[in-house]
Formats: C-alpha cells, sequence, structure tokens
C-alpha cells in the first residue's frame, strides 16, 4: 500500500510542478487519484505500465482564435479550447462550455473527469472537453450565431463522428449545437450527423437528450434511496442552478413524489415552501430568459435572496446542479446541521475537497459527479447509436436505458467502493470502477 500511495503523491507532484496555474485540474486529478491506493496496491501492472503519468497527459490540447464582428461592428477575440483527452475506449466525448471563467484549467479538469465518467456509463466513448470565454449573457442571437460559426471554422478540422463528438454544457444549448450542426456540414460539404449531440430532434438529436442529465441524477438518487428501503416520496429537495441539468433534475424529482423547495442562479435564490412552479421557472427561464428573481413577483408565497447561497435552506437531499466549487466546507457545515442526508453532484465537480471531506466524516450518502451526472453523456452515446443505424427511438425507449445505465454505474460504484474496504462510499467505487476500465483499454493496446 505505501509504493502505491508514493506512486499516486509523486505523479502529483508532476501535474502541480508543470501547471502550478492549473488549480481545478490538479483538484480533479486528486479527488480520482487519493481513491485509488488499494486497488493499484493490489495490481502493480499499472504502476510497471506508467498507467497515471500517462493518464494526466491530454493526447492533445487544441486552442485557437475565435474573431467575430459584434452587433456594433467592431470586431471581438475569445480564446477557444478542445481538450482531446484519451481515446482509449472510443472517440472524444465531452461538452462545449462558453462562459467567461473558461482556460485551460477549466476545460481539463472537466474532460479529465470526462474520461471516468463515461467509462462508467459502459459505452465505447473516451474523455473530451472544450469551449471559449465567451459570454453568451446580453448577446443578440445574430451574435451567438457568428461567434458559433467562427468557433466551429476552427474546430471543424480536429473533429468528426469517430474522432471527437462534441456536446452543450454551460452556455451551449440546442440553439448553438443546431449553428454548428451547419457550419460543420457547409465547411465539409457532407452530412455528417453523428458528429455532435444534443441536436435539434428534427435535426437527427435524441429524444430524452435534454431531460437525460437531471433525470439521471434522480435516478442514481433512487438507487442510494432503495439501499435504506426509502423513496423520493415527500423528501424536501434543494436544487441549486435552473438551466438545462437543474430544471429536468427538478422535474423529475417532483413527479416521483419529493417537495423541491428552492432553486437558484447566479444573482440569487429563491424559496417557495409550497414547491417550486416548475412551469414558471421554464419559463422564465428557457423562454424569456429572465432572472430567477422574477419568480418571487409572480408567486406571493415565495422569496428571492439575492446574493445569497442556497446551502442555508434546510432540506433532505441536496442537488448542486450549477458549477464547479460551488458548494464550500461552510456550505457543508451548514447542511449537515440543517439534517441533510443526501447530497448528490449535477454540475461537474460543484463541491470542494474540504466539502467532499465533511459530507463523507459525517456520514452523509454523497453521490459525486461523475457517477451521478453520467446521464447526460450515457444518452449523448445512445444519440451517436441512433444516428449510426439511422433510426430515432422513442422517448421511452431512450428514458428507460437511461435508467438502466444509471442503476449499472451505482452497482458498479458500490460494489467496487465495497471491495476495496471503502466504507461503502460511492466516490472511491466510481472511481476505481471508472479508472479500472480505461487502464485496462490502455494497457491492452501498448504504450501510446
Ligand atoms: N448539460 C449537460 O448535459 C451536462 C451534463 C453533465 C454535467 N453538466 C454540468 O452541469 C452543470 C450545469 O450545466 P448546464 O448544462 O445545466 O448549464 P446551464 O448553462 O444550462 O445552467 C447553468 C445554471 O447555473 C447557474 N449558475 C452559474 N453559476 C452559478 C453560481 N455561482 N451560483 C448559482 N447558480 C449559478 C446559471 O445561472 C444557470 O442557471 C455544469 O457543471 C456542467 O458541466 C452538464
Amino acid at each position: 500500500m505505501e509504493d502505491a500511495k508514493k506512486y499516486i503523491e509523486d505523479v502529483l507532484e508532476t501535474v502541480k510542478e508543470r501547471d502550478p496555474h492549473e488549480e481545478e485540474f490538479y483538484q480533479a486529478v486528486k479527488e480520482i487519484f487519493d481513491s485509488l491506493a488499494p486497488y493499484l496496491a493490489e495490481h502493480p501492472k499499472y504502476q510497471q505500465f506508467g498507467i497515471l503519468e500517462r493518464l494526466v497527459e491530454p493526447d492533445r490540447f487544441i486552442s485557437f482564435r475565435v474573431p467575430w464582428v459584434d452587433d456594433q461592428g467592431a470586431v471581438q477575440v475569445n480564446r477557444g479550447y478542445r481538450v482531446q483527452f484519451n481515446a482509449a475506449i472510443g472517440p472524444y466525448k465531452g461538452g462545449l462550455r462558453f462562459h467567461p471563467t473558461v482556460n485551460s484549467s477549466i476545460v481539463k479538469f472537466l474532460a479529465f473527469e470526462q474520461i471516468f465518467k463515461n467509462a462508467l456509463t459502459g459505452q465505447p466513448i473516451g474523455g473530451g472537453k472544450g469551449g471559449a470565454d465567451f459570454d453568451p449573457k446580453n448577446k443578440s442571437n445574430a451574435e451567438i450565431m457568428r461567434f458559433t460559426q467562427s468557433f466551429m471554422t476552427e474546430l471543424s478540422k480536429h473533429i468528426g463522428p469517430n474522432v471527437d463528438v462534441p456536446a452543450g454544457d454551460i452556455g451551449v444549448g440546442g440553439r448553438e449545437i443546431n449553428y454548428m450542426v451547419g457550419q460543420y456540414r457547409k465547411l465539409r460539404g457532407s452530412s455528417e450527423a453523428g458528429v455532435f449531440t444534443g441536436k435539434g430532434v428534427d435535426i437527427g438529436g435524441s429524444l430524452t437528450r435534454a431531460e437525460s442529465t437531471g433525470y439521471g441524477v434522480i435516478y442514481f438518487v433512487e438507487n442510494m434511496l432503495k439501499e435504506f428501503n426509502e423513496s423520493l416520496t415527500g423528501k424536501k429537495i434543494i436544487v441549486s442552478g435552473s438551466g438545462k441539468v437543474s430544471i429536468y433534475a427538478m422535474e423529475k424529482a417532483i413527479e416521483l413524489g419529493a417537495r423541491v423547495v428552492a432553486c437558484s442562479d447566479s444573482s440569487g435564490y429563491i424559496y417557495d415552501e409550497k414547491g417550486i412552479d416548475l412551469e414558471t421557472v421554464k419559463r422564465l427561464k428557457e423562454v424569456e430568459g429572465k432572472r430567477i428573481s422574477a419568480y418571487a413577483e409572480e408567486h406571493d408565497h415565495s422569496s428571492f435572496y439575492g446574493g445569497e447561497k442556497i446551502w442555508q435552506v434546510a432540506c433532505d437531499i441536496a442537488l448542486p446542479c450549477a458549477t464547479q466549487n460551488e458548494l464550500d466546507e461552510n456550505d457543508a457545515s451548514t447542511l449537515i446541521h440543517n439534517g441533510v442526508s443526501i447530497v448528490a453532484e449535477g454540475a461537474n465537480m460543484p463541491c470542494t475537497l474540504k466539502a467532499v471531506e465533511q459530507f463523507r466524516e459525517n456520514h452523509v450518502g454523497f453521490a459525486p459527479s461523475k457517477a451521478a451526472n453520467a446521464g447526460g453523456v450515457a444518452v449523448s452515446a445512445l444519440e451517436m447509436a441512433q444516428n449510426s443505424a439511422r433510426v430515432s427511438w422513442t422517448f421511452e425507449e431512450v428514458d428507460r436505458q437511461l435508467k438502466e445505465i444509471m442503476q449499472n454505474i451505482f452497482d458498479q460504484s458500490l460494489s467496487a467502493g465495497r471491495q476495496y474496504k471503502c466504507e461503502d462510499n460511492l466516490i472511491d467505487g466510481a472511481n476505481i470502477a471508472g479508472f479500472k476500465r480505461v487502464a485496462d483499454a490502455m494497457i491492452a493496446q501498448g504504450v501510446l
């Protein structure tokens, strides 16, 4: 065991030395590697094949200029990225994020996480991620289109249905993906349906893709509750964010009998004791593009708390579904003090390492993002399968497969955790199960 720990520490040290400014990337690598010691101790072959050293270096890191012209006629320049991290089990697969905070550390951490998440789904997809430091807020539709087309002019050289298949993420939804599909088709002169997922249903998108990440989080939580012969009925839930993941996590939770009392956006949170009216949230966010405070103006029995964090609201289940590191150790203490029993990560790495430590110490059921939010990428892979076969499955069929995949991810994570005596915790279990699939595929293919 000591040898394995030393191996992990040495590789972590190299990561820090090589890119000391990439804090989020280091955090993501540490979170995974810290789980692996008992598994690596039992299987020294991974060290002999230099798996950890190879895993932390992406196959390719692409960074490029994205020039575009705004509505006033001024030239703007943003920076675009695509990290093709690991393709041992299939083409690179992962979303594109448009947000001003996007930088090399953020895209590398997201792509690294994606490798293990994709492996956990059991599907043939490798890990990648990308985006741009472009802020879509307050941009006109024409500006979004011009920016997205310019972004695709460069990215199109590096992607393809068997190479790298991007999807959406923060700031990139169906509209942006459709613009990318169009620009890619125009540049290539051919229709390659399987090069993007999250497309509109009319142009080859899959039913249930929009709902899949949020629904998947709730299916995962259902599995956790079942272990204790419990269900979602009557559970009080809070969900951060009010975007693609949050909205559909709320929808499924409400459908299964839970009471969702609070949700948020980057300006603050709303609390509605009677339970959030999701139709209002959908209209405000998906149609009108308004701040979440507008909810409180329409619902007398609700309140808006500007600039405050949602984690002070007492609940049974907390679902961080907005962004990375949105829940720190103080928030974790507050949630624990207020009696939270399950925290499931809908967003990628929303809890800091110290927050996770607190949940572990206090025996709060914790579902890590790479397991809990894998439903989105799983349905993306189902979209690729439908595109290859030129068929469209029904909503019910895709939902059935999604449920099955989430159940498998839960079972694998639980059993790997138990096998390596990680006190039944799903974090170590998910990390070990995901690592095993990728590492074995890397060994089988030789030193590349
Ligand atoms: N879309 C997917 O299929 C998918 C799949 C897996 C993981 N994720 C992850 O889920 C998270 C959300 O992605 P999304 O696709 O829903 O994005 P989105 O842009 O649709 O929504 C993001 C939401 O978070 C809110 N937000 C941002 N910063 C916040 C803050 N500091 N506090 C409170 N709210 C804040 C925004 O206002 C918005 O409501 C990201 O971490 C993303 O990587 C998304």
